[in-house]
């Protein structure tokens, strides 16, 4: 679990162009967003759903680490949580940080434990209990995982699910997200994964939330029936597709085997 990391000074400034600013004074009314994942070739996170997969390799994952350290809060969905049972904190050695766990998880999927990675390494202080965003009003949300979460510092929040075309409840808007965190104090957000969240953030009604783009590319093809990062099709006023988003100002950045891309999404 003390997994010890280094990332060197001289590699962390090749990022700082894309990373927050490190005061913790922010006055902006939202949160800095990186959107930060590690892919394949042919755009997988994972070999298929619920199969947590190593893409980084050992300078990327350090890299992934400094990143968290440089970030108030770290999101993830909750197939990402069921499926990783991730720590979601930041291993490297002596950071003076660690960000807020933030699960998307619109109809509390997640029954916390105590044996929950995430959980165990709040208790052993190496990193902060999760903030739980749920679809869910209070009435509906589980006594016992209320308590467990609560004993280790964390909570549930609810946010208003937009409604879907026959009257139910659907996804979040990513403005609504960015507002209750930014009411938590979290003056910086990683989003991370997976695949459903980064496509719903992907889609061109988000772009100008998003501040920096940062992803490791790992130099495999996970084949067919990944988890795939490809966000919904656009098409312009005449019909004809187009591309549903791009990078402007992009550096890459080797790590090991791996690149590092950083850039901003291209608004029009
Ligand atoms: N290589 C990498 O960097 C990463 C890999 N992963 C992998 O990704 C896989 C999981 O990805 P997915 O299956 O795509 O699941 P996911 O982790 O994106 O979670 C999907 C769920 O999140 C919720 N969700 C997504 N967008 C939402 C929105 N806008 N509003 C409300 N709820 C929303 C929904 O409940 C949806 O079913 C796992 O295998 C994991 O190992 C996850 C993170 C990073
Ligand atoms: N950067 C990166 N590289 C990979 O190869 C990955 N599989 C991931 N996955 C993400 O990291 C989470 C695991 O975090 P912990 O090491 O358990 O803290 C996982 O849930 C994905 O979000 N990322």
């Amino acid at each position: 679990m003390s997994e010890a990391l280094e990332f060197a000074s001289t590699s962390a400034a090749l990022l700082e162009p894309y990373l927050p600013p490190v005061s913790s004074q922010s006055t902006a009314a939202k949160p800095f967003v990186t959107l930060t994942f590690a892919t394949s070739l042919d755009s997988s996170l994972s070999l298929a759903p619920g199969v947590r997969t190593r893409l980084s390799g050992p300078g990327s994952k350090a890299m992934t680490h400094y990143l968290r350290s440089r970030h108030s809060a770290i999101l993830v969905g909750i197939n990402t949580m069921l499926a990783d049972d991730p720590g979601l904190n930041c291993r490297i050695a002596g950071a003076s940080s660690q960000p807020r766990p933030i699960i998307i998880d619109p109809r509390l999927r997640w029954v916390p434990k105590r044996s929950d990675k995430v959980l165990q390494i709040c208790r052993a202080g190496q990193g902060l209990a999760p903030i739980v965003l749920t679809g869910l009003q209070l009435e509906e949300w589980p006594e016992d995982s209320i308590s467990i979460l609560t004993e280790h510092g964390g909570k549930f929040i609810y946010v208003e699910p937009k409604k879907t075309a026959s009257g139910g409840r659907g996804r979040f808007d990513w403005h609504n997200i960015l507002d209750v965190l930014s009411r938590e104090g979290l003056s910086s957000l990683m989003v991370e994964g997976g695949a459903q969240i980064i496509n719903s953030l992907l889609d061109s009604q988000y772009h100008s939330l998003v501040d920096s783009v940062i992803v490791t590319i790992a130099p495999t093809w996970l084949g067919e029936g990944g988890v795939v990062v490809s966000p919904a099709r656009v098409h312009d006023e005449q019909g004809v597709p187009i591309p549903a988003a791009r990078l402007s100002d992009v550096k890459w950045h080797p790590f090991g085997e791996d690149v590092v891309l950083c850039g901003r999404l291209y608004k029009k």
